[in-house]
């Protein structure tokens, strides 16, 4: 058989039936819906009078339109508890699990799935969200669909998709000290642009991905959809293997060994070909954080701000984003005071990311005047946390310790950064309005948010004093 690459292993392993022309009807795994298109799909679902495939496929939780205010209900965000009802009653009716508010389970979906095992290796997963390709980290086959296709699954288990060509970003050498995957994907995406991966599926490989852990390698993969790809893959090994085992929707015993076999076997070919390779030096990448309006408006955290007319094609809109983000060109992007700091979302909220970030609060303080978030990404990444006292070490600190859910990653619970208001967030789009209406987003790692709310500034958290 032909060489192949780690992509078309997966996709061949799901190929229901070869339409032609590159499409193929797939079979669908895991199909995991959360408030903003679960309860819309169960009503066209029933609309249509079409059953479940398999509602044991499904598995669904309420994150994006959820309070987080501690203590919170599902009616404390009143649009979001509607949300929140249409969900779990759809899904009650038609067999699906439901992760309810307060439950082990419920949590930002690209975060529950992995932790409880839903999502495993070689695995094709959908959801109706473009962050979907978080679940690549462990080597699934995980891509965003739309809300019709979404309709299809729950009928059929099935989808037609079209082949996406296949990319590779080999990471040479090693991150350095305090650098961590996140920086590592703003700086690929600074570097190759937010439409680098358009069409494609893209593989990240190399020693530095290697070395990643399987927590780092999902950041890595939530970012694939900001180079524009759909998908994003790191090849599962012995620690993705380690990671899976006891998850609770893992396989168990010998059938977990078995599946353990077969997850060796999903690697790119020595001899596989890609439609495009890319080489990262991974030793030269620094902490990363963004001055403008897309995620590849990223830089060094010691470089200064561009001037526009240095980004070529794109000088007017980076003279744009300049404007909305309240920033001067030349300036060093270090020391530009900010007034929130948001510690969440699927790129950065899981027990890991809460450790990074506690390690740099230590025993300091919040700095006068800002408002500092941690939103864990999950009722688990919750409880575990809290089991470790990560919980007192933010709130002493000055920190709110929050519910879990997407929360002002996408403000679609109501919770906003102020217009004008400048915020560090570990989140993966700093689009205009993203966070409320006017907020200034800087993306970043959880170290760097981190050292942002102590200082009180943007600040390379190797700096901090
Ligand atoms: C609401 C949802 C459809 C959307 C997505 O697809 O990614 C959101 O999660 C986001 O991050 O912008
Ligand atoms: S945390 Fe943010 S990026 Fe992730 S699913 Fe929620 S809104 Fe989308």
């Amino acid at each position: 058989m032909a060489a192949r690459a780690l992509f078309d292993k997966l996709w061949d392993a799901h190929v229901v039936q070869d339409l032609g022309d590159g499409w193929a009807l797939l079979h669908i795994d895991r199909h995991l819906m959360h408030d903003l298109g679960g309860g819309p799909a169960f009503a066209e679902l029933a609309r249509r009078g079409l059953n479940l495939h398999d509602p044991e496929l499904t598995f669904a939780t309420a994150d994006h339109a959820v309070s987080s205010k501690p203590g919170r209900t599902a009616s404390t965000f009143p649009l979001g508890g509607r949300l929140h009802a249409a969900l779990r009653d759809g899904a009650r009716a038609s067999g699906v699990r439901f992760f309810d508010l307060g439950t082990a389970g419920q949590g930002i979906v690209h975060v529950m799935g992995p932790e409880l095992g839903i999502v495993l290796p070689g695995l094709s997963v959908v959801c109706t969200d473009s962050h979907t390709c978080t679940n690549g980290g462990l080597g699934a086959l995980a891509f965003g669909i739309g809300s019709s296709e979404s309709v299809h699954v729950l009928a059929t288990q099935t989808l037609r998709q079209q082949k996406p060509r296949r990319m590779r970003i080999r990471c040479e050498g090693r991150l350095g000290a305090g650098v961590t995957a996140k920086d590592l994907a703003l700086h690929i995406i600074g570097r190759l642009g937010a439409a680098a991966g358009v069409g494609h599926a893209i593989e990240f490989a190399g020693p530095a991905v290697e070395a990643l852990e399987v927590e780092a390698r999902l950041t890595l993969c939530n970012l694939a959809v900001e180079l524009g790809a759909r998908f994003g893959l790191v090849a599962p090994d012995e620690s993705t293997i380690a990671w899976v085992r006891g998850k609770p929707w893992a396989p168990e015993g010998a059938a977990f060994e078995a599946a353990a076999r077969d997850w060796r076997t999903l690697a790119s070919d020595a001899d596989a070909v890609f439609d495009r390779e890319v080489s990262i030096d991974a030793a030269q990448v620094r902490p990363t954080v963004t001055w403008g309006t897309s995620p590849e408006h990223a830089i060094a955290i010691d470089a200064c701000i561009p001037e526009p007319a240095s980004l070529g094609a794109r000088a007017e809109e980076g003279a744009a984003a300049l404007a909305y983000m309240g920033l001067q060109p030349n300036a060093p992007i270090a020391g530009t005071p900010i007034d929130w700091v948001f510690i969440g979302s699927c790129a950065n909220s899981r027990l890991s990311d809460l450790r990074a970030a506690a390690a740099v609060v230590g025993s300091r303080k919040v700095a006068p005047g800002v408002n500092a978030w941690v939103v864990p990404g999950s009722e688990i990444v919750k409880r575990e946390a809290e089991a470790e006292g990560l919980h007192r070490l933010f709130i002493e600190a000055g920190f709110q310790w929050r519910e879990p859910g997407c929360s002002m990653c996408v403000a679609a619970n109501g919770e906003q950064v102020p217009p004008g208001q400048r915020s560090v967030s570990t989140s993966n789009r700093n689009f205009v309005g993203r966070q409320g209406p006017g907020a200034r987003t800087h993306l970043a790692s959880p170290a760097v948010a981190a050292a942002a709310a102590i200082a009180g500034c943007i600040t390379d958290p190797r700096n901090l004093a």
